[in-house]
């Protein structure tokens, strides 16, 4: 069972002992002191299998406690020294640095502020150290005085991005029981991961929301509801992207005063914020101050105002001491002074206007205070749950948001029952009568069509929406790519045999096609593979763009498909030089799989009532003159099977690509 959820169930309890030096906070954020904690230790109970599990409830004095089924956390200190950061501004057109060789250190248990103007580099510094963004890093990160494993760190951290990507369909218990299911696994009991989620709830101020659909909850509640889904696996370090913004005052100091308590601990919560009152500045341990991607201050929030002045450039009086920074950031009273604050503070690497510099270890001194621990063969897969459980999850988490969007699903219902309605009573009739053999060729065109765009469009529409959540998700390591991918395959997959099923029933019966079983199947073959690959092709779109350039894409795209498919232009007379094209196009095999299907397999002649001359009544003739004689449908069936693989195997790696290239 991975560390995390041993430590979750309760079996790392050691630590709690070193962590209850720090006072530790009841739900009314009153702290308890030292015998209170030493309580918390007495008052572990015995779960059901008789391990020592959780610490009980409520404490000695019946105090209700924080986050019981979350055990404190042993500190880690993090620091680190000449980070730079490059991005690539395009071909041709050079690199720029964001941040330039800053240094820093921000010790465990501590809630650390990293603040800024608007584009100091507050959320690239944010990303580096987190681990989310590594290609154009260059410097050293150390944990607990070692060298960044980047694997193992990733175990122990969760990254909160600053706009709220969350399952907005479900509600708030049901986002924390996936988490839950996904994060801890099946071998944490039902009655745990409930234990966990209704602690959790309580002290975030969710329990009486839970439930409420997420997308109904306030700002808030759902940036409360973003932390408490990644506390469910007990990290150590958290990294919250501007969790503040977009909040009341009284909803700004919620969050604060949770994240101090989470800091309390043990954990190491570091947070980019942007200008913050007076009182929210105040609950901050630490702060650390950039401009244009360089060090301005680093140090505890009391010694901000001792050093402005030992710098000459005291704080006005009754001015925010966070306000008054951030003026001195944005240049207003001269680049000159940024630059002698960057100087004075080593671009970081001062440790002078820490509270207790005496608590502060070295390197060396980090390492021997944790010493390298016996090295446990771990997969490159950080997930904590295997695939199988993970694709089980997604699935369950699948199926309600497709029953919770019962819009969507209406629609397409809806679109697939109208426009099969409307060609049947369009070309009624037309599949058994020699003289609309024509109109009937342009009824098979037009379904093909229907069957691509309809599909294809719908999930160039929707998927981007996802893609917020799915990177999120993923760095958090709640899941693996292919069990996602997977379970989105899966679970449309009734929806869209339905659809196409009474689709094909509908059309099939108005259009007056041969009354014949095995065509009935080749017809619905043809058509369930057009509407898979059309779904791939737009899960592949995307997934590269964004939803105006997939909604520009996927029409032009098709052209060329509906130019190679034999249809204006047949087969034969296509120019030699563009024959490739009819290769590769998946429509030419529809329309030769369809036209296969009602006039191949030796087709007896067809009625001819309406004219005295039907050109038309033999089947073959027509074959022949569209050139798609000869029984190809097999073939056909092949062709546009191995292109599906193909599709979805490089959808695949395009959200791959996707989830690396934002890194
Ligand atoms: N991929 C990129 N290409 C070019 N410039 C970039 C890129 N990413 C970030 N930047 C620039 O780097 C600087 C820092 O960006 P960052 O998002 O870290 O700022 P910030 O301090 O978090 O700002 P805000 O508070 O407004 O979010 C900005 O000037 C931004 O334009």
């Amino acid at each position: 069972m991975d560390i995390l959820q041993q430590e979750v169930r309760g079996i790392a309890l050691a630590n709690l002992s070193e962590a209850h030096s720090a006072p530790v906070y009841n739900q009314t954020t009153v702290p308890l002191n030292r015998k209170d904690s030493r309580n918390m230790e007495q008052a572990v109970i015995r779960n059901n299998t008789g391990n020592n599990a959780y610490p009980s409830n409520h404490d000695i004095e019946g105090h209700v406690r924080p986050f019981q089924n979350l055990p404190a956390r042993e500190p880690v200190d993090i620091q680190f020294k000449d980070v730079s950061y490059c991005v690539s501004l395009g071909f041709r057109k050079g690199q720029k640095e964001i941040l330039h060789k800053v240094n820093g250190k921000f010790p465990g248990s501590q809630l650390i502020a990293i603040m800024g103007p608007s584009g100091a580099g507050k959320s690239t510094l944010l990303d580096v150290l987190s681990g989310y963004r590594r290609t154009g890093v260059e410097g050293a990160v150390y944990v607990n005085g070692r060298i960044r494993n980047l694997n193992s760190f990733r175990r122990m951290t969760c990254y909160i991005t600053q706009d709220d990507r969350l399952q907005t369909l479900l509600t708030v218990l049901e986002n924390m029981r996936i988490a839950a299911d996904l994060k801890l696994g099946p071998e944490v009991s039902r009655h745990e991961k409930e234990s966990i989620i209704e602690d959790i709830l309580t002290v975030l101020g969710l329990y009486e929301h839970q439930f409420t659909i997420t997308k109904r909850l306030s700002g808030g509640q759902r940036k409360r509801l973003s932390i408490a889904l990644e506390l469910i696996n007990n990290p150590t370090i958290m990294f919250l992207d501007e969790p503040t913004t977009g909040l009341d005052s009284f909803s700004c100091n919620q969050v604060v005063d949770l994240l101090k308590q989470l800091a309390k601990q043990g954990r190491t919560i570091i947070c980019t914020i942007h200008q913050p009152s007076a009182k929210l500045f105040q609950e901050f341990d630490q702060v650390y101050v950039l401009s244009n991607g360089e060090c301005m201050y680093q140090g505890c929030t009391n010694s901000l105002v001792p050093f402005l002045q030992s710098v000459e450039m005291p704080c006005p009086v009754y001015h925010n001491p966070a306000d008054y920074i951030i003026e001195l950031a944005c240049g207003e009273y001269g680049d000159e002074r940024i630059q002698r604050m960057v100087m004075e503070m080593g671009n970081g690497e001062s440790t002078d206007w820490f509270s207790d510099k005496r608590k502060l270890l070295k390197l060396e001194q980090l390492r021997k205070k944790y010493p390298l621990k016996k090295i446990i063969e771990q997969s490159e897969d950080l997930t904590s749950t295997s695939q199988v459980h993970q694709l089980q999850v997604l699935i369950k988490r699948g199926i309600i948001k497709a029953k919770r969007d019962a819009t969507l699903t209406h629609l397409r219902i809806g679109v697939n029952l109208i426009i099969a309605a409307m060609l049947g009573f369009l070309f009624i009739d037309a599949g058994n009568e020699g003289s609309r053999v024509l109109d009937n060729y342009n009824l098979l065109f037009s379904i093909l069509m229907h069957h691509m765009m309809a599909t294809m469009m719908l999930t160039v529409l929707t998927f981007p929406t996802e893609m917020g959540v799915i990177l999120k998700e993923h760095f958090n390591r709640w899941y693996t790519l292919k069990c996602y991918y997977l379970s989105v395959t899966i679970i449309d997959l009734p929806l869209s045999i339905f659809c196409c099923l009474f689709f094909t029933v509908i059309i099939y019966l108005m259009s007056g096609q041969p009354m014949e079983w095995f065509r009935f199947g080749m017809f619905f073959t043809i058509s369930l593979l057009i509407v898979l690959i059309a779904q791939s092709l737009g899960l592949t779109i995307g997934a590269w763009f964004n939803v105006v350039n997939g909604t520009f894409l996927g029409p032009v795209l098709t052209i060329p498909m509906m130019m190679f498919a034999g249809f204006g232009v047949t087969l034969r007379d296509l120019p030699s030089y563009l024959k490739w094209g009819s290769h590769i196009s998946y429509l030419r095999y529809g329309l030769e799989g369809y036209v296969n299907a009602i006039y191949g397999e030796n087709r007896e002649t067809l009625d001819c009532e309406l004219k005295p001359y039907c050109h038309y009544r033999y089947p073959a003739k027509f074959l022949s003159e569209i050139s798609m004689e000869g029984n190809q449908f097999w073939n056909d069936v092949y062709a546009l099977c191995g292109m599906l693989v193909f599709v979805r195997v490089l959808c695949y790696f395009c959200l791959r690509w996707k989830v690396v290239s934002v890194r």
